[in-house]
């Protein structure tokens, strides 16, 4: 007799006469229909592989243990890749990110740089005849890389990178050294004990000059025996330059020097993909869980209700609903223009350059910091369990505020979006993503709350943002003042006007979206309601800058409250059905407070029956140290 499969009843009731097609949103989050059933596909052949399964909770195993559990499964996964029904790229994607890979990989992977950033920078920066000598290898894993870029003392300021590789044209050598303890790289992924190769970003110098940071290929470990090699701990021999740029002893300039940069754009392009996949896990767990945990009195004398029929539950969880929604169409426009920039650039054509290093830089910044915030008011909207390490949460917002530091430190991100945008509205020139800058914004200055009438709003709020740091600037200049300490002076106004400007970016990709995109009414009403929902939320939390810049006034806002919480309620019926939407299996979300099915106290009781202190009624600890105390009268 088959088993009864359990649906907690007010999950089960909170499905029930969905008014759209779930499969729809399954397959316009995941590309189409087609990759909705190769992911399917994939996660099936990944997650019935009982020895990827962790014997014990991660949490209870040593540092040690826990680096070596991870490392035996990376490996068993890549020769999973190898046979993949659904190919390698989409394996490895999937397998790299927060995604599947981390319902397998729950502390990390210990391959994933070599995938992230080694491969793509050989790719991003290596001659032909390097990518001939080290792609194949790299690829079939007969080498582990790792991009070893930032130092003890440097991680920002790359110009100011520490490592020297010194050109020796009479053995046609660089040698590499780290001339200080702040010169130590620190912090690349697997360095420590998985990577036997790395790239590394060092100072060239040749005939005495410094030319810059430069990618240089160096074997740290032994092949067979992962002995680092003689003195790797501070002299590193017989690196090579990856796109060199030595011919025959002489240094020749490329067309742009932040070409060596590269590797950061692409991996800030993809963060935003990863954080917003890491929101949706916590979204997700978040809102199932609101809708089985009952709490407190609403009407008094009735059953205690749902804790997501409170408003203010509302109003935590169904903006980082949206925002998953919002950054993942914003997501994919950065992804497309990054793949037309890198095709023209390979081409010659640079031209595109600043607008994918603004806009990515804008992105990541953006998305992994709103889902950082977000991530953590889910974990507070589910009370106590959602403090619990099986809850999940506080794995998935470890990564997304890592997004935060890694790839770009955001703040120093926003001022060089803020950069781009001086430099567009002053130029009145380029500025693909920006064209609002370039001339002014045509049309009256009066304010309606129709979707249309609020992007322009934020659109005005992104010129004006500008504008008012322009003007600082330039009251600085009259002051006197050196460009470099204007600059600094007017970083508060210059990090505004870059946080309005993505702001902008997002808020228009959705809009957009929702205008070119083929979708049935019923699902082209909720995600209406859930784009509405998003940019009256951003621009409720961000007034003054509205105010600032157009001519929003006291009713306006009222107005928008008002709509907002209309916007709440209208959506509160449907909010298990998008999060059901997103087709995220309950290994992929790890938590019992998320599970499908909505069993959330017998599976915490059972996640709570692993650890090791529920194995014995009395830990040894108590006769060594507790006892003798309870003895010690004191
Ligand atoms: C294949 C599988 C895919 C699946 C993957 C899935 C998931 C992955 C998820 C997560 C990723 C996993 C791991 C990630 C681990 C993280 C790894 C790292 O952290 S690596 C190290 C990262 N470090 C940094 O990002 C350093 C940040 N600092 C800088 O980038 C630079 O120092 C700087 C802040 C940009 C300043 O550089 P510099 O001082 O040289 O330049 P400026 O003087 O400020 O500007 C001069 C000029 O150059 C332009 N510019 C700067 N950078 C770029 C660029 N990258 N591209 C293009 N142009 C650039 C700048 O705009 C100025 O132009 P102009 O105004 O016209 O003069
Ligand atoms: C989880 C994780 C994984 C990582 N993996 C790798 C890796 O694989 N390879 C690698 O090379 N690196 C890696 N890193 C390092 C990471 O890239 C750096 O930590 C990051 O670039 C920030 O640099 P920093 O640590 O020097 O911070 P700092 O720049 O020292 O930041 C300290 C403070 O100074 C401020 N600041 C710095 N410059 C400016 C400025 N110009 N204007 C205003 N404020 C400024 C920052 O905003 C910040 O508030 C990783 C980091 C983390 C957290």
């Amino acid at each position: 007799m088959s088993k009864e499969i359990y649906e907690n009843p007010d999950l089960k009731k909170e499905r029930q006469n969905c008014p759209f097609n779930k499969e729809e949103i399954t397959h316009l989050l995941d590309g189409g229909k087609e990759k909705t059933i190769e992911r399917k596909q994939l996660e099936n052949y990944i997650l019935s592989d009982e020895q990827l399964k962790d014997a014990v909770p991660m949490e209870y195993l040593s540092h040690a243990d826990k680096y070596a559990e991870e490392l035996r499964k990376a490996c068993l996964l890549m020769h999973k890749l190898a046979d993949s029904p659904a190919g390698q790229v989409p394996t490895l994607r999937a397998l790299m990110g927060a995604g599947l890979g981390s319902a397998v990989l729950k502390e990390g992977n210990p391959l994933a740089l070599h995938y992230v950033m080694f491969i793509p920078a050989l790719m991003g920066q290596g001659t032909i005849d390097q990518q001939a000598k080290w792609l194949e290898k790299a690829y079939n894993l007969n080498m582990i890389g790792t991009y070893a870029q930032t130092e003890l003392g440097h991680g920002t300021f790359l110009r100011g990178l520490e490592t020297r590789a010194t050109y020796d044209p009479k053995t046609q050598e660089f040698i590499l050294e780290s001339p200080s303890l702040t010169a130590y790289k620190w912090w690349p992924g697997s360095l420590g004990k998985t990577a036997n190769y790395a790239v590394v970003m060092a100072q060239l110098y040749t005939k005495g000059k410094c030319e810059g940071t430069h990618p240089f290929m160096v074997q740290l470990r032994d092949e067979e025996t992962h002995e680092p090699l003689p003195g790797i701990v501070n002299m590193w021999l017989n690196p090579v330059c990856i796109s060199s740029y030595i011919h025959y002893g002489t240094y020749v300039k490329p067309t742009n020097s932040k070409l060596s940069y590269a590797t950061m754009v692409f991996v800030r392009v993809v963060v935003c993909q990863d954080v917003t996949t890491n929101l949706r896990k916590a979204v997700t767990i978040a809102t199932r869980y609101s809708c089985v945990r009952r709490q407190s009195e609403l009407k008094p004398g009735d059953r205690e209700p749902q804790v997501m029929d409170y408003q203010a539950q509302q109003n935590k969880l169904l903006p980082p609903l949206a925002a998953t929604f919002a950054f993942q169409l914003a997501a994919d426009h950065l992804w497309n223009l990054y793949h037309t920039a890198n095709n023209n650039i390979e081409q010659g054509d640079l031209e595109l350059l600043p607008d994918l290093h603004g806009l990515s830089c804008a992105l990541k910044a953006l998305c992994s910091s709103e889902a950082a915030n977000f991530v953590e008011v889910c974990r507070q909207s589910c009370g106590g369990h959602g403090y619990m390490s099986c809850s999940n949460f506080p794995r998935i917002y470890g990564q997304v505020t890592a997004a935060e530091t890694y790839e770009g430190e955001n703040t120093v991100l926003w001022l060089q979006v803020a950069r781009y945008l001086v430099k567009t509205r002053k130029e009145q020139s380029g500025g693909l993503s920006v064209k609002y800058l370039i001339g002014e914004e045509k049309g009256p200055k009066t304010v309606d709350t129709t979707l249309e009438g609020i992007v322009k709003l934020y659109r005005r709020a992104a010129v004006g943002l500008v504008d008012v740091a322009i003007a600082e600037l330039d009251k600085s200049g009259r002051k006197g003042e050196a460009p470099h300490d204007a600059w600094n002076h007017a970083a508060v106004y210059l990090i505004k006007a870059a946080q309005a400007h993505a702001r902008l970016f997002v808020v228009e990709s959705f809009v957009d979206s929702l205008k070119e995109g083929k979708l049935s009414a019923p699902v082209r009403t909720v995600l209406s309601q859930l784009c509405e929902l998003f940019i009256i939320y951003w621009l409720l939390e961000r007034s003054g800058d509205f105010f600032l810049c157009s001519n929003l006034t006291k009713q306006d806002l009222l107005l928008l409250n008002s709509k907002y919480v209309e916007l709440l309620a209208a959506i509160r019926p449907q909010a298990v059905n998008l999060v059901d939407s997103f087709d995220l299996r309950d290994e992929v979300l790890n938590s019992p407070l998320g599970c499908w099915d909505g069993n959330v106290y017998q599976r915490l009781f059972d996640e709570a029956a692993k650890s090791p202190l529920n194995q014995s009624n009395v830990h040894e600890s108590f006769h060594k140290y507790l006892k003798p105390l309870l003895k010690s009268n004191l």
